[in-house]
This record gives structure tokens, C-alpha cells and sequence, in this order.
């Protein structure tokens, strides 16, 4: 059984991460640029999130339900989608889409698994410190697990991890930025 608390780091399968996948200077610039982007509040059934996305390459319309064409990653993110791939085992090209995400203080992302057109995620943190909590059913109650997300780490999300399990993060009292990135699954590329 694989037991997680916010004093250990979660070891479930499919969860990697690595930390200084950018310099402290990288990540000053890249928050830099986050802000810069065209921000807009998380929108899902006419609710507003605290947390403020801005989407490249492809977005998910959570209101419609569906995927979108959005503007192609800004020339700025390619090397760090490349590292990302790197990091991953991934092709570059296989990554379709950039997640830009402030979390202003108080705002956390809640219990979810991403969309299932999504194959691999790979997250870079930026800013406060986060834990990122795991969860998954086992009968009437959860088996839990949870990971630090340091600022300037990398962490790819695949197989049971991604799949199987839950994650969310909690509100924090500061602000931190993330850039996902994620690929297709095979058959939603082929029909992209
Ligand atoms: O901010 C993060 O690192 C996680 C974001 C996330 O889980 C999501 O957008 O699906
Ligand atoms: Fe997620």
C-alpha cells in the first residue's frame, strides 16, 4: 500500500520529477512572460476560478466541452517545451499544447484528473512552493499520496499516476505560476 503524507514524497507510478529544470533567472523571466500573456479567469459551468490560464497550441473549452485550435506556442516556450520533452521521453512536436497558469494568493486548482483526449502532462512550477495531493477511490474511502512541487521543478504525469489518480493543489498564501504541457492521445491526434 503506498502511503503519502505532505512530509513524503508520493512514489506512485508514473510520477517523475526532477528540480532546477530552469535557473533562477529563467524562472524570474518566464514569470516575467506569464504575466505579459493574455490571462484570463479559469471559466467552467458560468463559474469563475481564482486561478487565471492562458492556452497555447490547443485549448479546452470547458463551457462547450470540446477542444479548440488556439495561437501557437509563443516563440519563448519552445525551448522550454523542448526541455519539458526531454525531461518527458517525448517529440517535441508530439506536445500540442501550453498551459500558462497564475495562481494569485488564495487561489489552488481542486480534485481532478485532466481530460482523457490528453496522453502525457508535463508541469514546470514557478513561484511559491506547492504540494501536490494525490487521491484514489480504494472502496468507501481514498488511498493517498502527495508530491512537492518546488519552485523551479519539473514533473510528467503518466500511465497509473495520470490515469488512475487524482490530483489537485492546495490554496496558497502566495503566488505561483505552472506551465503544462501535454500531448494528444493517439486517437484524438489522429482526428486533430
Ligand atoms: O499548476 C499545476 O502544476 C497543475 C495544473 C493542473 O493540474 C491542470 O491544469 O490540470
Ligand atoms: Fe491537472
Amino acid at each position: 500500500m503506498i502511503v503519502g503524507d505532505l512530509f513524503r514524497t508520493a512514489v506512485v507510478p508514473g510520477f517523475e520529477s526532477a528540480p532546477d529544470i530552469v535557473s533562477v533567472e529563467e524562472e524570474r523571466d518566464l514569470i516575467a512572460r506569464i504575466d505579459a500573456s493574455p490571462l484570463e479567469p479559469f471559466k467552467f459551468q458560468g463559474w469563475l476560478g481564482k486561478r487565471l490560464t492562458a492556452s497555447f497550441g490547443m485549448r479546452y473549452d470547458f463551457e462547450r466541452g470540446r477542444i479548440e485550435v488556439a495561437d501557437p506556442m509563443p516563440d519563448w516556450l519552445l525551448p522550454i517545451r523542448d526541455r519539458a520533452a526531454a525531461f518527458a521521453g517525448l517529440v517535441p512536436d508530439d506536445i500540442v499544447q501550453a498551459l500558462l497558469i497564475r495562481y494569485d494568493p488564495g487561489a489552488g486548482i481542486g480534485w481532478h484528473r485532466d481530460r482523457p483526449i490528453y496522453a502525457h502532462v508535463v508541469g514546470i512550477s514557478l513561484g511559491e512552493p506547492a504540494v501536490l495531493r494525490l487521491r484514489r477511490r480504494q472502496g468507501t474511502s481514498f488511498q493517498r499520496a502527495s508530491a512537492p512541487l518546488a519552485p523551479r521543478s519539473i514533473y510528467h504525469l503518466a500511465g497509473e499516476v495520470r490515469h488512475d489518480w487524482e490530483h489537485s493543489i492546495v490554496e496558497m498564501a502566495r503566488a505561483r505560476w505552472s506551465i503544462t504541457f501535454r500531448t494528444l492521445v493517439r486517437s484524438s491526434r489522429e482526428a486533430a
